[in-house]
């Protein structure tokens, strides 16, 4: 274990957020007990402690920081007591980098059929053996405290959407009441504790729901209940009622996002920290991503096309390999294909932030921006 003075809202304190003049894009340093790491950055998601079919030598290369595992996954197998016994999920998973954990809200309100929630927690069935499970704020806190990651997540609900005005209200307020039973179970130094604000998509609610989460100070603060099928202009009218309203000095997290024009547009209101499964899973149906849009390796078009999937990508499978080779592993359902198409898009990711990072700090993000959208297509 790595020794950490001081207190946990210094952990995630922001030492030089250097913030272009033009609204909220800033590029900052987060400390954690595992490093100080640099934003914007994209967390890849191991929701099983593990980033499928990538290695952590292979994230370490391309340059991850900090990567993203779940509690509700972990937590019904192979159970978070287990991984405590294990030394913890870095040494469990090898990974010496950052770890940011879920605290299973979003999953049980998305993958746990037959689920039931009350004032103290969701009652869900386990989408492993449909035996009946139970987790509240404090099953939640201790299961992440087990897990060790760096930065662990308050146990809130995911309204989904559409949702009724008031029952996005109740919702929300019942999570500002869990935040602070996160906060009373969170006894571990050294790790830092981020609420999430949720507020559907409501103005007046997601404002609420900042302003009660900032007055119980935590370290840091995700943004949640967006990326749930909503269209892209809510989901930025909901960042502009609430970034604004988060402490400068701390980190913002839009959970679950997401493409590169969303977190481009994201940055620009002050975000900066993502996630996203897209990267992994369309890369395992053979889809590669591009700074012009999205490549299908597995098309017929690319039989006989013996140039990388991106000629100007540093990543191993655009330096090693070709279209055609990607393609002909992809149809031949060869392992090393998926490998190949997931290093890139992890890979093209986080380069991506990387370069997001050095355009904030060079005061030239709005033309990275706009010429950045210009040549994507969604
Ligand atoms: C995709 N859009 C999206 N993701 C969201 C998440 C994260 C949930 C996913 O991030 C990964 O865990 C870190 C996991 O991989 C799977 C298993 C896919 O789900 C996990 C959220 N998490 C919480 N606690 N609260 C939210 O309001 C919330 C909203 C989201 N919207
Ligand atoms: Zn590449």
């Amino acid at each position: 274990t790595c020794a950490f003075a001081g207190q946990k809202k210094v952990l995630a304190a922001y030492e030089e957020a250097v913030k272009c003049g033009y609204s909220g894009a800033r590029a900052g340093r987060l400390h954690t007990p595992h490093g100080v790491f640099d934003t914007p950055m994209f967390m890849p998601v191991g929701t099983q402690a593990t980033v499928k079919a990538v290695s952590p030598r292979e994230l370490k290369e391309m340059g991850a920081q900090i990567i993203l595992s779940n509690t509700y996954h972990l937590y019904l197998r192979p159970g978070t007591e287990l991984v405590a016994e294990a030394g913890g999920l870095h040494r469990f998973m090898d990974w010496d980098g950052g770890i940011l954990t879920d605290s299973g809200g979003f999953q049980v309100f998305s993958l746990g059929p037959l689920r039931k929630i009350t004032e103290e927690g969701a009652a869900f069935r386990s989408h492993i053996d449909g035996s009946t499970q139970f987790l509240s704020p404090e099953i939640a806190i201790k299961a992440q405290m087990n897990l060790g990651a760096d930065i662990i997540m308050a146990f809130d609900e995911c309204i989904p959407y559409p949702a009724e005005y008031q029952y996005a209200k109740l919702s929300t307020e019942r999570t500002t009441r869990w935040a602070e039973r996160s906060q009373k179970a969170h006894t571990r130094s050294g790790q830092a504790l981020f609420a999430i604000v949720q507020g559907g998509m409501y103005q007046d609610l997601r404002r609420v729901s900042a302003n009660d989460l900032v007055s119980l100070d935590f370290p840091g603060y995700g943004i949640g209940g967006l990326s749930v099928g909503e269209p892209k202009p809510v989901m930025y009218e909901m960042l502009e009622q609430t970034v604004p309203l988060l402490p400068e000095n701390k980190p913002r997290y839009l959970m679950g996002v997401g493409t590169p024009d969303c977190l481009v547009e994201a940055v620009r209101y002050g975000i900066d920290m993502f996630d996203c499964v897209f990267p992994t899973r369309v890369a395992r149906n053979g889809t590669a991503m591009t700074k012009s849009g999205r490549l299908v390796v597995k098309n017929a078009a690319y039989a006989k096309d013996f140039l990388p999937i991106d000629e100007n990508c540093g990543c191993y499978a655009c330096q090693n390999f070709s279209r055609a080779y990607i393609r002909h592993l992809l149809k031949a359902d060869e392992i090393f294909g998926l490998r190949l198409t997931t290093i890139h898009n992890l890979y093209f990711l986080l380069d991506f932030t990387k370069k997001m990072r050095q355009a904030i700090l060079e005061d030239r993000f709005l033309s990275f921006r706009e010429e950045f959208l210009a040549q994507y297509c969604k």
